[in-house]
């Protein structure tokens, strides 16, 4: 456990950096090591690790482990196994644009001090990677901040995936809110769409929820439309994985099906969003690449199986929402309503903020 009471998603001990096993979870808490740019490449990949900025946070660990291993053992061949690092990370999932933010950042970082000594070198990596941790917290404690200002008291709350601090370094995006909100006195309840096919509602989110005493609702991905009808949902919260110049919103496959019902039940949809999640260089959500995942996710969970044999499986990991259809982006620097979203405003509002 961290100092705000919940699970540590990466924790360094000194040589390593161990992750959550979030396959695990929630039967199992058991941390996986990892002390390269491929461990943490084929964790990210293998979704021990995942969420954007926890993708983010794990990459830029990779990097430094990356270099302090090479530092010690092949100082020669630094600058090339550096570079292959780089794109074995960039190639371990394609969605979550925090994982190309923190690769750039590493990289700069790394151009601005090379002509010192390797294992100085190396340990200023170390740092740069722990300081993105940090101000990962930071940073989602101040979108709960905001983000709490739009909930009211009694509020039953949807989101869908899981946005809580097993996605990011701690508090959490979307749960950040929650969470904030919480803190600063006000009662709400979570209904937790379970997401399909990996289940991050019902494992990642409800788990997080329950841990701290949150109301917290579960729910099958086809019954918030119903819920929604009765007039049982006050506010959708979701995270995103990466936002477009003109405001449309890449998330968990399913939150455009959310984002629609919320629409027509005139439901506010808001999108928690840290600055480095936005992606100033895709004009609008077309460009924004989809993870397609495994047929086994759909065709049953873990090692039990539903689906006939032979049957055709597509499994694409996100979905995009269009800008029209979010009420707002809450991000640590402020809210971006959807007037400045759909007046093509956020790239004003980002070159602002962004050091
Ligand atoms: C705070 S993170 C927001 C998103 O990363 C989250 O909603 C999500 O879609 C995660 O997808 P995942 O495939 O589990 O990495």
């Amino acid at each position: 456990m961290n100092r705000d009471g919940h699970v540590e998603t990466l924790r360094w001990n000194g040589r390593e950096i161990e992750m959550i096993d979030q396959r695990l979870l929630p039967a199992r808490k058991e941390y996986v090591a990892c002390n390269s740019a491929r461990s943490v490449a084929d964790a990210i990949r293998a979704m021990v690790v995942r969420g954007a900025p926890a993708i983010g946070v794990a990459a830029a660990y990779g990097i430094a482990l990356e270099a302090v291993r090479l530092s010690e053992e092949i100082p020669s061949r630094f600058t090339e196994k550096m570079n292959d690092g780089f794109t074995v990370l960039a190639a371990s999932r394609p969605t979550a644009v925090n994982l190309f933010w923190a690769l750039d950042r590493m990289k700069k970082r790394w151009s601005e001090n090379s002509g010192r000594p390797l294992a100085d070198l190396a340990s200023i990596l170390l740092q740069e990677a722990h300081d993105i941790r940090a101000e990962d917290i930071r940073i989602n404690r101040k979108m709960g901040q905001y983000g709490a200002t739009l909930l009211k008291d009694g509020d039953r709350v949807l989101t869908h995936c899981n946005a809580g601090a097993l996605a990011t370094a701690g508090h959490g995006t979307a749960l950040g809110i929650f969470r904030s909100a919480v803190e600063s006195g006000k009662r709400i309840s979570v209904y937790a769409d379970e997401t399909r096919p990996f289940l991050q509602g019902a494992r990642l989110t409800a788990w997080e929820m329950v841990q701290e005493n949150i109301p917290v609702t579960l729910i099958t991905d086809n019954m918030s439309g119903y819920l929604m009808s009765r007039g049982e949902i006050d506010a959708v919260v979701v995270g995103t994985d990466r936002v477009a110049a003109n405001g449309d919103v890449a998330n968990k496959i399913g939150t455009y099906m959310v984002a629609v019902l919320a629409k027509r039940h005139n439901i506010p949809f808001y999108v928690a969003c840290p600055l480095s999640t936005i992606d100033l260089s895709l004009a609008t959500g077309n460009g924004i690449p989809i993870e397609e995942r495994p047929a086994e996710e759909v065709k049953g969970f873990r090692n039990c199986h539903w689906a006939p044999e032979g049957v055709a499986i597509r499994n694409p990991a996100f979905d995009v929402t269009p800008a029209e259809l979010v009420t707002a982006l809450i991000t640590e620097k402020g809210i971006v309503d959807n007037k400045t979203l759909t007046d093509g405003d956020l790239v004003g509002f980002v070159k602002k903020h962004r050091s």
